[in-house]
């Protein structure tokens, strides 16, 4: 675990979750080794999908073997026993301990097959990869599969005992407002009796215990290891994001969805997916049954076009549920007053209306609220008391996240990093701020470069000023970033460009006057910053508030 830390992260712990490191995250004796839960609260787990069961493996106190969990159709070729005793699964040769079964998935960057030796020489017991070696040492298994990733997803399901059939899975899809809704969901569905579990970017919910993220939609071994932990604390539902690189990597492969939402669709990584027809296209299979089943509801947004295509490219199977401020959608929004504290809309479905004060601002946050309503009344409940619960509802942290520091102008840190969210939120202040509109942002490195110019052309559309600073470069040069982002400047007297994130917010606070708001945009709830070699520990909202404090002092007091 140190090697693995200090080869990749020298300077990460907890503060760094966006990685590719679970380990620190999730208690490393259950999760990174990956063993199987053990007290069994679903009979559905006895049944481990091959026909032979767990149960048996326990009572008779012999270790699970792989022949267990693969089927004969997934093989395509193999040396050694089938029979082999393993400890648990592993995608990642960093954390092989003795006993691992070994997938090698070939990636971007690089081969999984590369780290095979590196595997073995930590105790690995089985490889599965897409090729068969000419020899392969003895006491070693090797199996040969047509995906390795495809066949990680299958394996780890019946390794972890098919956790989603304990629990009705509501997935939410889209380019922006997959956290929040996700958020709302579990904010109106969860009671003790029905216990939600959460995944996505901020936190995993688990039901016994919440940890830090490390990936909006993890690896489909973290997956399922994931939902078998909500199983076991007595989740009955979860709620999660899936994004567009978990469904395009098999992340979710075979995740019998309940509920699919599909929120909307705008420019975003690009530098994935080849052109926005493709980034639909990979979105638009959560729903059409490509990942081994389709949702048994679609809740969509038809007012994003995107959602209107979608409706005509579900299968015969699926309910449709529509959802949007349109005449047409089963589940819209009316007389919506969107205030600074709050937003007031009179909520109409098939069967009622309900007078509605949401805690959530902008009218983006109307379209998430409308998901999460519709996703409650698609699934059968009184849509009346789950919207009693929005009044307790304390927002989402780095949403529209207001820091009130005693300042006499309003500062919001917030998590918009495409155009698209820019402009709503921007946009959204402009009209309820009196005095001008300031905002610090930046890019993130090794992400879609194209999205960069048309962030800067959002901001200086809508903002009086900017500060155009770092957001995580990660590998990538901020020179050549601040590159990218200058093609948009269009009035270059408005926008100032400075390296350090913590000076821009200095120098932005200082730009302030009473009646002024400023926002801080692109990390919301991110607690660090990513560069080329290091993390370090970064909270824009901590931030603020120190620097507001720091300038109060020196000016007598006053902010
Ligand atoms: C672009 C992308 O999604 N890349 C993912 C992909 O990487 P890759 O194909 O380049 O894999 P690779 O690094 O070449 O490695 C290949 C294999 O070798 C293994 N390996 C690698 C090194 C080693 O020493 N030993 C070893 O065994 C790796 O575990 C992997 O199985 O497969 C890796 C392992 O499965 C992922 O960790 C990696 O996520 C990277 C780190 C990432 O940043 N992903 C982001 C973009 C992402 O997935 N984001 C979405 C959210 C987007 C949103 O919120 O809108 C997310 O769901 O989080
Ligand atoms: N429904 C929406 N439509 C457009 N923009 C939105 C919507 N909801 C949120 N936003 C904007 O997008 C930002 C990210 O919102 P949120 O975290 O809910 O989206 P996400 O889809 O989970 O993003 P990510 O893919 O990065 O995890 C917010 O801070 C806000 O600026
Ligand atoms: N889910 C997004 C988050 C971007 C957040 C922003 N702070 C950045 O680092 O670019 C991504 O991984 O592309
Ligand atoms: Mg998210």
């Amino acid at each position: 675990m140190i090697g693995y830390l200090s080869q990749n992260f020298p300077l990460i712990h907890a503060f760094a979750p966006r990685t590719d490191s679970p380990l620190r995250l999730v208690a490393p004796s259950r999760h990174h080794t990956q063993t199987r839960p053990s007290k069994p609260s679903d009979p559905n787990r006895i049944k481990n999908g091959v026909g032979k069961t767990l149960v048996r493996n326990r009572m008779t106190k012999s270790a699970p073997k792989l022949s267990d969990f693969l089927k004969p159709d997934e093989i395509q070729a193999h040396k050694g026993s089938l029979d082999c005793p393993i400890s648990g699964l592993v995608m990642d040769s960093r954390r092989v301990v003795p006993g691992s079964v070994f997938f090698a998935l070939p990636g971007r960057r690089s081969d999984g097959v590369q780290f095979i030796d590196e595997a073995i020489s930590r105790g690995a017991v089985a490889i599965v990869a897409q090729k068969l070696p000419g020899l392969v040492p003895s006491k070693l298994t090797y199996v040969q599969v047509a995906d390795p990733r495809v066949v990680l997803a299958r394996v780890a399901q019946r390794y972890y005992g098919h956790p989603d059939r304990a629990l009705s899975a509501i997935g939410v899809t889209g380019t922006n407002g997959k956290t929040t809704v996700t958020h709302l969901v579990k904010h109106l569905l969860d009671t003790p009796k029905q216990r939600v579990g959460l995944i996505g970017t901020i936190h995993y919910d688990l039901g016994a215990r919440t940890v830090p993220s490390f990936r909006t939609t993890p690896e489909s071994l973290d997956v399922y290891g994931m939902l078998a932990q909500m199983r076991d604390a007595g989740c009955a539902q979860v709620a999660m994001e899936v994004s567009s690189h978990g469904i395009d990597q098999h992340r979710v492969l075979g995740l019998g969805f309940e509920v699919g939402v599909f929120s909307n669709l705008t420019r975003d990584h690009l530098d994935y997916h080849d052109g926005l027809e493709d980034y639909f296209k990979v979105k638009a299979r959560f729903f059409t049954g490509e990942l081994g089943t389709a949702p048994k509801i679609a809740v969509i947004n038809t007012d994003d076009a995107y959602g209107q295509r979608l409706t005509a490219m579900l299968p015969e199977t699926v309910r449709l549920v529509t959802y949007g401020e349109n005449p047409d959608a089963m589940i819209r929004a009316e007389a919506v007053e969107l205030g600074f504290k709050t937003t007031r809309l009179r909520l109409v479905w098939p069967e009622g209306t309900c007078e509605v004060t949401s805690p959530l601002i902008g009218r983006y946050n109307v379209s998430n609220l409308l998901a999460a309503a519709a996703v409650a009344w698609s699934t059968g409940l009184d849509l009346r008391k789950c919207l009693a619960r929005l009044a307790s509802f304390k927002g989402v942290p780095g949403r529209m996240e207001q820091v009130e520091a005693g300042q006499a102008y309003s500062v919001l840190v917030d998590y918009a990093h495409t155009d698209d969210a820019l402009r709503n939120a921007l946009g959204m202040l402009r009209a309820i701020t009196p005095g001008r509109l300031m905002v610090v942002f930046g890019c993130g490195g090794q992400r879609d470069r194209a999205k960069r110019p048309l962030m800067t052309a959002a901001v200086q559309e809508f903002a009086d000023f900017a500060f155009a600073t770092a957001d995580n470069p990660r590998g990538e040069a901020l020179t050549q970033i601040f590159k990218d982002m200058e093609a948009g400047v269009s009035d270059a007297a408005r926008i100032t460009w400075i390296d350090d994130r913590r000076r821009a917010i200095s120098l932005a606070l200082d730009a302030c006057k009473a009646g002024d708001c400023l926002l801080v945009a692109g990390k919301g709830h991110e607690s660090y910053q990513e560069f080329a070699d290091t993390v370090i520990p970064f909270d824009d909202r901590k931030t603020v508030r120190e620097l507001i404090a720091i300038k109060a002092l020196k000016h007598g007091g006053a902010a």
